[in-house]
């Protein structure tokens, strides 16, 4: 079975959140073909020496590119820490991404809550290509 694929994005004030999450998960992440936008894959990278495709910054494309990636069937989970108390330049962006997620019914994260859900779920995926 091909690897899950995950995106992983967050916001500026998230970033330590979304970097402490993956640390937290990274048996499971280790597994998985990541992806990321521009600035949130170079801090996975630095921080935690993950292989991460990353695109744009997402204030200059980048989710648009995730959500181009969703469109085309390349993507299977979607964990996305925003800020919702810090306005985007690039909100429509935002918007597109995960409308795109709900058009195609990709799982999309937007807290940690979720997130560990996801990861929950990705889990159970991984466990069950091994038999
Ligand atoms: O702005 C973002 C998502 O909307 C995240 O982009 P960066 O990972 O480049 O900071």
């Amino acid at each position: 079975m091909e690897k899950p694929r995950v995106a992983l994005i967050a916001h500026d004030k998230k970033k330590i959140d979304l970097i402490m999450f993956v640390k937290e998960n990274i048996e499971t992440f280790k597994f998985c073909e990541l992806y990321a936008t521009g600035t949130t894959g170079k801090f996975l990278r630095e921080k935690l020496s993950l292989p991460v495709n990353a695109v744009h910054s997402g204030p200059l494309g980048g989710d648009i590119q995730i959500g181009a990636l969703l469109v085309e069937g390349k993507m299977d989970f979607v964990i996305f820490l925003r800020d919702p108390l810090t306005a985007q330049p690039h909100e429509p962006d935002i918007s597109a991404l995960m409308r795109v997620c709900d058009v195609l019914n990709i799982p999309l994260a937007t807290n940690l809550a979720t997130a560990e859900a996801l990861v929950v779920e990705i889990k159970s995926i991984l466990k069950s290509s091994e038999l």
